[in-house]
């Protein structure tokens, strides 16, 4: 839980996401009001529930990835869905419950992850006393163990080569599904932990140096440390008060009056959806969940189906509504200079472990601007999306060469997009294919 408030929230959400101002609001907002719950007496806090989010914008605009990052600076479990995942072939009538089954095993996961950054001084610990008794031998005599203890931090022994006895962690069932019913192992009977009790405790000898023994000790230390009664705990909890859900294509299971065949099934998707929205329980094989508290975010173009044609209590269900706009040349030059993540950083650090340095000049980046807009105009408009394949095309001679061009500067301007790219650019045909 984080109790950043919600200018803080949105300047945080500026450093990756450009523009959508109002989406960034919406997700601040929501994210403060369940701090503000937090502070209320215990039978308010039952009663407020919380205000879930429609996203509207085309493809590619910064939906998800708003969402994703809100999820992120809050902790919270997070999880994307594509609600036509459930009109298809094989998902008809597959339990919508599953959203929350696969939320609650993310938030295993992250919850282990957070616990084991809790406890990784004691795990540390744990890990450099079965590495001196690797090498010195479990019967070595404390001064003995004590200067192999000295030796082990000042690094001397890092490229010495041990045996350690390590936990088998490969698990032979885990692979296995019912045929043709896709998941259906899960929640039934998981096998892969019937299995990996039956065998507990199984270990395999393993050579390796010092230096690499570490991570791994480390980490099978800290699952030894951390109780897995009190991970699910953790992760149920972090689920129901903290979780998001991120419902993709919402608007793809809108049943239009005048369209006919499918709609049934959207129709029923809608159907399924919406006791998780308003609040039910969902049993899970770590315990039951209640959806109550969950944040759903919906999402959609919406460009055939509007959101009132969605089921009116799912409408009810969705009460705050924001448009995300189409992205723009002048857009694509700030996601490409201002982000923390911007693509230009990334391809010079990348080229930098090649020893190749990359700059890139205010005409390059006008130019590849202009190009993944143009080509978003002409062929179909993917959004920011299309910076990814204008950039990688453009840097494919160097990504290929660059390990030969060790010491070389090279300057991304307009002639290095042009000579990479131009010619492709010229006929939308081409671009449908390379772009
Ligand atoms: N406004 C933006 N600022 C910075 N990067 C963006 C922006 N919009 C999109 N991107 C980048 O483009 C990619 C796709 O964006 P995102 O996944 O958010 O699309 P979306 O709007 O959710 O579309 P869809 O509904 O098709 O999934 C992401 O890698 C994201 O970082």
């Amino acid at each position: 839980m984080t109790d950043l408030t919600p200018r803080e929230i949105v300047s945080e959400l500026d450093r990756f996401i450009i523009g959508q101002r109002d989406a960034k609001r919406a997700v601040a907002v929501a994210l403060r009001n369940r701090w503000r719950r937090k502070q209320l007496s215990d039978d308010l806090r039952d009663e407020v529930y919380p205000k879930n989010i429609l996203m509207i914008g085309p493809t590619g605009v910064g939906k998800t990835e708003i969402s994703r990052r809100l999820a992120k600076l809050a902790r919270a479990p997070f999880i994307k869905v594509e609600a036509t995942k459930f009109t298809e072939v094989g998902y008809v009538g597959r339990d919508v419950e599953q959203i929350i089954r696969d939320l609650v095993d993310a938030a295993i996961i992250q919850t282990r992850d957070y616990m084991r950054e809790d406890v990784k001084p004691r795990a540390h610990a744990a890990a450099e006393e079965r590495v001196v008794e690797a090498i010195a031998g479990s019967d070595a005599r404390e001064s003995t163990r004590e200067m192999f203890r000295k030796k082990l931090k000042s690094g001397e022994l890092d490229n010495t080569e041990i045996e350690l006895e390590l936990s088998d962690s490969s698990n032979p069932m885990s692979m296995m599904e019912i045929p043709g019913q896709p998941g259906a192992n899960m929640g039934m009977m998981n096998l892969g932990d019937m299995f990996g009790k039956a065998f507990g405790g199984r270990t395999v000898k393993r050579r390796m140096t010092v230096a690499d023994s570490y991570e791994i000790l480390i980490s099978e230390e800290a699952d030894k440390l951390l109780d897995d009664e009190i991970v699910n705990r953790t992760a149920l909890e972090a689920v129901e008060q903290n979780g998001i859900v991120f419902l993709d294509e919402i608007d793809k299971v809108c049943a239009r009056t005048e369209a006919r065949g499918g709609d049934v099934s959207r129709e029923g998707v809608q159907r399924d959806l919406l006791p998780l929205i308003e609040g039910t329980t969902v049993s899970t094989k770590h315990g039951a969940v209640k959806t109550d508290h969950i944040l759903f975010i919906a999402s959609g173009a919406f460009h055939i189906a509007k959101p009132s044609d969605l089921l009116p209590e799912l409408q009810g269900r969705l009460p705050i509504r924001v448009e995300l706009r189409a992205l723009t040349e002048e857009d694509f030059v700030r996601i490409l200079t201002e982000t923390d993540n911007a693509l230009t950083r990334q391809y010079t650090a990348l080229m930098g472990t090649e020893e190749v340095t990359v700059t890139f000049t205010d005409d390059g980046i006008a130019a590849l601007a202009k190009i993944a807009a143009d080509v978003n105009q002409s062929v179909e408009n993917i959004g920011a999306r299309r910076l990814y394949t204008v950039m990688e095309r453009v840097f494919e001679e160097l990504s290929f060469t660059a390990p030969d061009r060790s010491g070389d500067a090279v300057t991304v301007d307009a002639g290095f997009v042009e000579a990479n790219l131009g010619e492709l650019t010229k006929s939308a045909d081409v671009s449908r294919y390379v772009l």
